[in-house]
């Protein structure tokens, strides 16, 4: 096994995939270490564990191919087939006051600051250049809570319990902690378009996102699994990079794809300085978690938005008993997924009748390899470091979806954040 390489590429989700098979293409001498025993990362499709048989996404699954160009290329040059997200036909929202079961869920009565309140949140995206990094536009009074916020803006009742719920499922944090800025970067990313962001949840891989991201590792010359990176090294000439059971690979460059709050683990040398240190020390504050939830009892096409705690709570897929499989959005900090005597709870606030069979989750949190969900900082954060995360240090490069400046928190990221590394190795 050789122990160099012109290139090391640090983690094998879709930004490190992606560098890592281009630069193969390219003729380039390339080492892809993943410390976990599979590829993919975050985008993890597998077995049900409710419904054997049934392969589902625990991880990245939606996207929409006019927002989401580089995902989309990806998934035509291997021939992925994919489907229409679960189309909505029944809807449950509890938005309070009362019930407002239609797609759109705002009452006539208001419409006209409904709109009003739209305007407001384009407007204050429009001052986002996406390319530019949140910290250099002078966008501090945005970086407040999304809750403060939205007070300021004084949206009517049903409106704005349908901004605090989706808020709350996109940023995979309460809006008391999740930032506005963050909210109005989403907004931003998808051409300044509020219901671009709702809407971008369009279209996922029949046969999960697993069947792309190994054709992608099929293509990477050395691939090495179950092979954690510990330590960084650079010197005038190279980077030592020290993985798995203390073996040394020596590279001109190295590209770092792993999520953001493994970053600290990583002994860097020389290390971070300013900013950017003290925001990868601090770590991101996304907490999100995915539950998907097998039920029976529900309609086909179900969609429940509201104030439970679970803010969103979906259909996905058909469950081969006859029953349903629902994906429900909530966060970690507030919901123990462990606990079924809340998960039934929480599905009888929209579902009086349905009947819980069981509760599938991967819990990113914990996971060794990956610390958190998508990407959501804490407030604060993005106006202290946000372009800086991803810029180069000497010999390091640095790719991933919580680094990416256009869509943090989607797969997109991951890969426009690799053609930025890719152009940078190749100078
Ligand atoms: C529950 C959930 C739902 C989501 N929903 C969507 C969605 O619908 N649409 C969408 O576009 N995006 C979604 N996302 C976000 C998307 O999945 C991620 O942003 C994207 O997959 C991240 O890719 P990445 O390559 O940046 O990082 P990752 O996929 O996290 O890959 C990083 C890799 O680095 C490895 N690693 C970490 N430390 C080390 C080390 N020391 N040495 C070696 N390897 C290491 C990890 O094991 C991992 O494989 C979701 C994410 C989650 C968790």
């Amino acid at each position: 096994m050789v122990d160099s390489a012109e290139i090391a590429v640090v983690g094998a989700g879709f930004a490190g995939l992606r560098v890592a098979r281009d630069l193969s293409a390219a003729g380039r001498s390339v080492v892809l270490l993943e410390a976990a025993d599979r590829v993919g990362g975050r985008a993890y499709s597998r077995e049900s564990t409710t419904d054997p048989g049934t392969i589902v996404e625990v991880g990245g699954a939606y996207f929409h191919r006019h927002h989401h160009t580089r995902l989309a290329a990806e998934v035509d040059r291997y021939r992925i087939e994919t489907q229409p997200a679960a189309p909505f036909k029944v809807f449950r929202n509890r938005l309070a006051p009362g019930e407002h079961n239609s797609a759109f869920p705002i009452p006539a009565e208001e419409f006209v600051e409904a709109e009003r309140i739209l305007f407001c949140l384009v407007r204050d995206a429009r001052r986002i250049d996406p390319q530019a990094g949140l910290e250099n536009q002078g966008l501090e009074d945005l970086d407040i809570s999304a809750r403060d916020y939205l007070q300021s803006l004084d949206p009517p009742p049903v409106t704005g319990q349908l901004l605090r719920s989706w808020i709350w499922n996109m940023m995979g944090q309460r809006v008391e902690e999740a930032s506005a800025l963050w909210v109005l970067q989403f907004i931003a990313s998808h051409n300044y378009s509020v219901l671009g962001v709702i809407l971008s949840l369009d279209e996922v891989m029949s046969s999960g996102t697993g069947a792309l991201t190994s054709a992608m590792a099929n293509e990477v010359s050395d691939l090495r699994l179950s092979e954690a990176v510990q330590s960084i090294r650079q010197d005038a000439d190279r980077v030592h990079v020290t993985y798995g059971a203390g073996r040394v690979l020596r590279a001109d460059h190295i590209v770092v794809a792993t999520p953001l709050n493994c970053m600290r683990e990583l002994q860097l040398e020389p290390p971070f300085k300013g900013p950017r240190a003290d925001v990868v020390a601090e770590g991101h504050g996304g907490r999100g978690l995915k539950l998907l939830i097998h039920a029976q009892g529900v309609p086909e096409g179900i969609s429940c938005t509201g104030d439970g705690i679970f803010p969103t709570l979906y259909d996905y897929l058909p469950a081969s008993d006859g029953g349903r499989i629902l994906v429900a959005f909530t966060d970690r900090n507030s919901f123990d997924p462990t606990d079924s005597d809340a998960i039934e709870a929480a599905v009888h606030h929209y579902l009086p009748d349905a009947v819980v069979v069981g509760t599938d989750y991967h819990d990113w949190c914990e996971d060794p390899h990956v610390r958190a969900p998508w990407v959501s900082p804490r407030i604060g954060q993005a106006t202290r470091a946000h372009k800086s995360l991803g810029e180069q240090h000497g010999r390091m490069h640095f790719a991933g979806s919580d680094v990416s400046l256009q869509f943090p928190g989607y797969i997109e990221g991951a890969l426009e954040t690799a053609d930025r590394v890719l152009a940078e190795v190749s100078d």
